[in-house]
């Protein structure tokens, strides 16, 4: 299995103590910041747009994990991959079948930013299962999309438990990333579920980010 790596949601931190908090995250043991992009329609709320992506990208050199929940992914991943995403994660259920899918990821990578697919609870994984090549990452989704402090939905590790044998068994360089409710206590059963990124929102931001990352770290 990779790297654990710890990828703290700004859709969580407090706006108010914006240059406190990035000074904290960006002296955390983070590696990346997941950044949450939404429509309004895709999703019943609305977020960034990729003048913020720049902003953060001028006080952080964390890796920028992009999560759109967008209807139109094809139009809104290159608006991003312009603005200097590192990654760019769309919804399988924004496009209109696999081969779109797959023709995104392909978009995507040939841009030079690695290319993800996120699953809403309901979305099983197994249409992903021969295709894992393709993505540098797959995102299941552990609550509903579109608002941080859900509660972590725990028969969610089915699709992470599915993913991570596909992934052995082929020797895949796919990651398996997890977004939604995640805390010290359900990060770590995520990780033994075979989940190598954890999102965390509410939970990092509430607290000391420094002391809340390195908890996620320390799952053994
Ligand atoms: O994509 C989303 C929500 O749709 C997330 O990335 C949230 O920001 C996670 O927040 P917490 O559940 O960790 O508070
Ligand atoms: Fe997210």
């Amino acid at each position: 299995m990779k790297e654990l790596v710890i990828a703290p949601s700004i859709l969580s931190l407090d706006y108010a103590n914006t240059s406190e908090q990035l000074k904290e995250l960006n002296e955390s043991n983070a590696k990346w910041m997941h950044f949450d992009v939404m429509d309004g329609h895709f999703v019943p709320n609305l977020t960034f747009g990729p003048d913020i992506l720049k902003g953060f990208k001028k006080c952080s050199d964390l890796f920028m994990d992009v999560h759109i929940m967008v209807d139109n992914p094809e139009m809104i991943s290159e608006i991003f991959v312009k603005a200097g995403a590192d990654m760019v994660t769309f919804h399988l259920e924004a496009v209109k079948d696999i081969e779109a899918c797959i023709a995104l990821c392909r978009k995507i990578r040939a841009a030079g930013v690695k290319a993800g697919v996120s699953v809403k609870p309901k979305t099983a994984v197994d249409a992903l299962l021969p295709y894992l090549s393709e993505m540098d990452l797959v995102l299941v989704m552990s609550v509903e999309p579109g608002f941080g402090g859900q509660s972590f939905m725990e028969d969610m590790l089915d699709k992470v438990r599915k993913l991570r044998k596909e992934i052995e068994a082929n020797n895949y360089d796919t990651r398996i990333e997890i977004d939604g409710g995640i805390n010290a206590e359900t990060g770590k059963l995520a990780v033994e579920a075979g989940c190598d990124t954890l999102v965390a929102g509410s939970y990092i931001f509430k607290q000391n980010i420094k002391e809340a990352v390195d908890s996620l770290l320390c799952q053994k």
